[in-house]
């Protein structure tokens, strides 16, 4: 109950040792602090918190108007209910590179174990459109520098993301990630590869932990697991998956609602109230006083109940 009962400081730590090439740890994302215990139940290796989702549930289009501040109280609500690692899409960093070592300190003081930063510049865009603007080598490398010098926990992961490759090729995006990485990257994030070769020469240029983004409706098909292990992918992440799976379900419902004038037929597809209830422990908080005040209130009006 209450929240996590691991240290972000233990959190880094694991992050760092589950990501080993071919690992393939899968990062559902998530956009609210309840999908956690769903996440944790179901054996997941960790917790990732989309820019383009905390944007969209406010209703914006993910093109770089969500603030820091934003950004690092959702990110931390998320983080603080599990015991899994979290990593945040950090977008650009939030400024120059000044700003994005801050950005690095505020994710670290709300409990992530990580996050990456992108070299795109603002109006920055989903990296599986086209017309993305990219800022030059030195820029880039220039944030994930002042990232690393932010830094205070030295596991707090920084990773490196990259949009060169739909913009210059794939050679590009491996000498721009290979930059980020002498920069001070600890992984990288080659975004908008077009198959498994693409996963597979990235992983096989860098000898840091890589992501694979399996965003549905994008540049890359939805690889298994196993397929992206293989490619030697350390991490895996499903960025918007339970916003758009959830947002179906919520239109599907309405639908129903005013087809049926109830909202019957579309009861059997809800979560019930009693799962509900155990995702947020409901039944711990109605116990949790007992195990405290297990001692007598004295009784004041007998002859001995002044002595407390
Ligand atoms: C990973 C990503 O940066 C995100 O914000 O989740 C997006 C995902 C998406 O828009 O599908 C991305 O730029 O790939
Ligand atoms: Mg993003």
């Amino acid at each position: 109950m209450l929240y996590s009962t691991t240290t972000a400081q233990q959190k880094r730590r694991a992050l760092r040792e589950m990501l080993t090439p071919g690992a393939a740890r899968q990062f559902p994302g998530t956009f609210t602090p309840l999908s956690v215990p769903l996440i944790e139940e179901k054996g997941f290796d960790g917790v990732y918190i989309s820019g383009a989702v905390l944007a969209n549930e406010l209703g914006l289009p993910d093109v770089g108007l969500t603030t820091l501040t934003e950004v690092a109280h959702r990110a931390g609500q998320i983080a603080r209910a599990t015991n899994l690692p979290a990593l945040v899409d950090a977008d650009t960093g939030f400024g120059e590179p000044m700003n994005v070592a801050r950005t690095v300190q505020e994710l670290e003081d709300a409990g992530l174990a990580g996050c990456h930063i992108e070299d795109q510049f603002n109006p920055k865009r989903c990296g599986h459109l086209d017309g993305k603007n990219m800022v030059d080598l030195q820029t880039a490398t220039r944030r994930i520098a002042a990232a690393a010098q932010g830094r205070r926990d030295e596991d707090f992961l920084i990773m490196a993301r990259t949009d060169l490759r739909a913009v210059e090729g794939l050679d590009a995006a491996i000498d721009r990630a290979k930059a980020l990485i002498d920069a001070g990257a600890d992984a990288i994030f080659p975004e908008a590869m077009k198959d498994l070769s693409e996963f597979e020469a990235v992983c096989a240029a860098v000898d840091v932990p890589v992501l694979a983004n399996m965003t549905e409706f994008g540049k890359s098909a939805l690889f298994t697991r196993q397929q992206l292990a293989d490619a030697g992918v350390a991490m895996i992440i499903y960025p918007v998956t339970s916003l758009r799976a959830a947002m179906g379900a919520i239109e599907r419902t309405l639908d129903t609602l005013t087809a049926h004038g109830t909202q019957e037929p579309a009861v059997a597809e809800m979560m019930t109230r009693a799962r509900l209830y155990e995702l947020v422990d409901y039944e711990a908080y109605n116990t949790f006083d007992t195990g405290i005040f297990n001692f007598e209130v004295p009784d004041v009006h007998s002859p001995s109940g002044t002595d407390h």
